[in-house]
């Protein structure tokens, strides 16, 4: 039996930010301490975390201004936060697990297969490999755990796991993976729970519309597509990353502009996206407020919405029709006016917005008449690796 005291640490290493939280397994799984290290690699990197006694916020500037320094910083002030004495195990989103389809137990062979295939995902997977070599050098004993994020995709049709290149580079493991999968399985989980297993069973698209962003077409509660691809790049445009791309732009800008590997790939993830268009903002409230008055940020928007339209479009098509459409991630949980705009012009598709109870985002934003029931599902990534982990080590 397990003693009532032991804790598990889930670690979400993201390309910019790291967010963590402990819980008390059990079948509430109860979240204590918990909080992020954003702003890596600008100035006035901070960790904010919740302090789970008196719930109270504090904040205490990061050491060092890289990913290294923040993944160091992290393990040292976790290490003398009285909880971490009981941490039986730690639990990692991992954004890359190419054919890996089960949460897995990391071992040394697991750590050396990260590090081949690390170049398929430059911008979370260095980092989530730090993270995880921190933990292992210091405290040797913890048990560590890899959930995948594109594991939830894994049963997507072959025709959706096709890219169409040379056929020699699919054996190479070259084609669409799909990510946020640890997002979208909890989403789904939320919806059985809310609405029940009959609409969870049903045609449903999940936006999750954060910094990075995708949506997935679920049916029979399978993932049958989704936006993004071989890597998080892919699919409708992002914070800071273009999301699909006419391939010739590659080419064109290496040759027009002796745009270096390294650089292009610094366009397609740090460049790109809202800020790319909008000159100014990688966060959608920023362009929502800028919106009126510099029409930079307004074409931003409209393009992040327009696409995210597309992708409902095609999803629709994709599933034969659609019953339930879910808006999740920081901008699909709290921008009313987006969600207006993707909503626009999908009346064909039996859409039909409550304007009141999408500007409070409320749970069920659409009229009681609408065809499909367009809901708000806050998501949590950390709550889903650590039910995974929980279950995978008997502690539920
Ligand atoms: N009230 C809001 N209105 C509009 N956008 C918001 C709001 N709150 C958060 N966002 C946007 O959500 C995005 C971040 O989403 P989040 O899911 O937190 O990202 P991450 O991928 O870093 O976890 C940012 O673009 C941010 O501007
Ligand atoms: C897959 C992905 O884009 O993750 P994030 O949104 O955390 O960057
Ligand atoms: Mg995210």
């Amino acid at each position: 039996m397990r003693a009532s005291n032991e804790h598990i640490l889930i670690l979400n290493g993201g390309s910019s930010s790291i967010k963590f939280a402990v819980y008390t397994p059990g079948d509430t799984m109860e979240r204590g301490l918990h909080g992020k290290i954003d702003r890596i690699g600008l100035a006035n990197t901070t960790l904010t975390f919740t302090d789970s006694v008196t719930n109270q916020q504090a904040s205490c500037p990061v050491v060092g201004d890289n990913y290294s320094s923040a993944v160091k910083f992290l393990a040292g002030w976790l290490e003398k936060q009285p909880v971490f004495s009981s941490i039986r195990a730690v639990g990692h989103r991992i954004v890359h697990g190419m054919e890996h389809s089960e949460p897995e137990r990391i071992t040394p062979e697991l750590l050396d297969e990260l590090q081949r295939i690390s170049a398929v995902d430059p911008d979370h997977l260095p980092g989530e490999i730090e993270l995880i070599n921190a933990f292992r050098s210091r405290h040797p004993s913890l048990i560590q755990i890899a959930c995948f994020d594109t594991a939830f995709h894994r049963t997507m049709p072959r025709v959706a796991q096709l890219l169409p290149i040379p056929r020699r580079f699919d054996a190479n493991g070259i084609r669409r993976y799909g990510f946020h999968g640890i997002s979208y399985a909890y989403l789904l989980e939320e919806l059985g729970r809310i609405a029940g297993e009959e609409v969870a069973q049903g045609k449903i698209v999940l936006a999750h519309l954060g910094s990075g962003a995708s949506l997935a077409a679920i049916r029979e509660g399978r993932s049958v597509d989704t936006s993004m691809g071989f890597t998080p790049t892919a699919g409708l445009p992002m914070g800071t990353r273009p999301g699909d791309l006419d391939p010739g732009v590659a080419w064109y800008l290496m040759q027009s502009e002796s745009l270096a590997p390294t650089q292009f790939n610094n366009l397609i993830n740090h460049e790109s996206g809202l800020l790319g268009v909008s000159e100014t903002s990688s966060d959608m409230r920023d362009l929502l407020d800028r919106q009126s008055v510099d029409i930079r940020a307004a074409e931003a928007v409209a393009l992040f919405c327009y696409q995210t339209r597309k992708w409902v479009g095609a999803f629709s098509a994709v599933l034969g029709g659609l019953e339930t459409l879910v808006f999740s991630g920081g901008i699909g949980e709290e921008a009313p006016e987006i969600r207006t705009r993707v909503c626009h012009g999908l009346g064909y598709l039996g859409i039909e917005l409550d304007e009141h109870r999408n500007g409070l985002n409320a749970p069920v934003i659409s009229t009681d008449s609408s065809q499909v029931t367009v809901r708000v599902i806050p998501t949590d990534e950390e709550k889903m690796i650590a039910k995974t982990v929980g279950r995978l080590l008997n502690l539920n």
